[in-house]
């Protein structure tokens, strides 16, 4: 398993914002992280990775700092860049927890740029980026690390639709070579198409985790999403639109 968290429960103040969470994720898992706005996504990423102090067991957190590095990528939610250095060079301090071991960085961060579609910007000012450009060459970052699992939040959050997709297909691919992700997404429609499992908070708990046709019923869009959604099995894979909202709790 890349990751097992066993009764994970995260505190902000006195409040738990996940609660018991337990679950593993294994090589080859593209893992979508769903849930409406507060729900506890950023917490269950941040304790499972140590950031947040937190009760019961993970896997990724019990490590030293080193081993942890090696072990997982993060992508935080904050995109912005505050160094005026090259992007390669950005990309490059994603190779941090390797320099030394005598591996090939350089080839690493040109297979990030390149996967990221970044080949032409290495060179520019990654202070000088538009947003999304700024997103992607985070994103590379996190891909030269070169780590198993990524874990990332909100990494398609800015991107234009051709970038989101991309995106989706890399970490889609990172999967299939035997890596895992757990991205979390607001984004149902290509949490549906891409992932291969996603799972679903709602206040702090995990009430939902299968294979997107399983997890995506009307129910649970109502439940917890307070959403009326089209789905439907194409030849392009599962199609998801939202259509209304249902304001059972209350809309705004
Ligand atoms: N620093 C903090 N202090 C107290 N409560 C916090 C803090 N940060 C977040 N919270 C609360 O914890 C809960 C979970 O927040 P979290 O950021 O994990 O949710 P999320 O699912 O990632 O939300 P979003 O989709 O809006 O990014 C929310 O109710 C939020 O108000």
């Amino acid at each position: 398993m890349l990751l097992t968290l066993q009764d994970l429960t995260v505190r902000r103040g006195l409040c738990p914002v996940v609660e018991a969470v337990s679950l593993t994720v294994a090589p080859g898992e593209c893992v979508g992280l769903i849930g409406p706005n507060g729900a506890g996504k950023t917490s269950l990423l941040r304790g499972a990775l140590g950031l947040l102090p937190a009760t019961g067991h993970s896997s990724l957190a019990a490590m030293t700092p080193d081993a942890r590095a090696r072990a997982a990528a993060w992508l935080p939610q904050a995109r912005e860049i505050a160094w005026g250095i090259s992007v390669a060079h950005l990309v490059r301090l994603g190779r941090t927890p390797h320099l030394g071991r005598g591996l090939d960085d350089d080839g690493a961060v040109t297979h990030a740029l390149g996967r990221m579609g970044l080949a032409q910007f290495r060179d520019r000012t990654a202070t000088q980026l538009s947003g999304g450009e700024q997103a992607r060459a985070l994103i590379a970052r996190a891909l030269a690390q070169e780590a198993p699992l990524l874990l990332a939040d909100e990494p398609i959050a800015g991107l234009d639709p051709a970038a989101q997709i991309a995106t989706m297909r890399v970490f889609a691919r990172l999967a299939e070579e035997g890596g895992a992700v757990i991205a979390s997404l607001h984004d149902l429609g290509l949490a549906a198409r891409h992932c291969t499992r996603l799972i679903v908070l709602s206040a702090g708990r995990l009430v939902a985790d299968g294979p997107p046709r399983a997890v995506l019923t009307p129910d649970l869009l109502a439940e917890v999403f307070d959403i009326r959604a089209h789905l439907s099995d194409t030849p392009d894979g599962l199609v998801f639109q939202p259509l209304d909202t249902l304001h059972h709790h209350g809309g705004f």
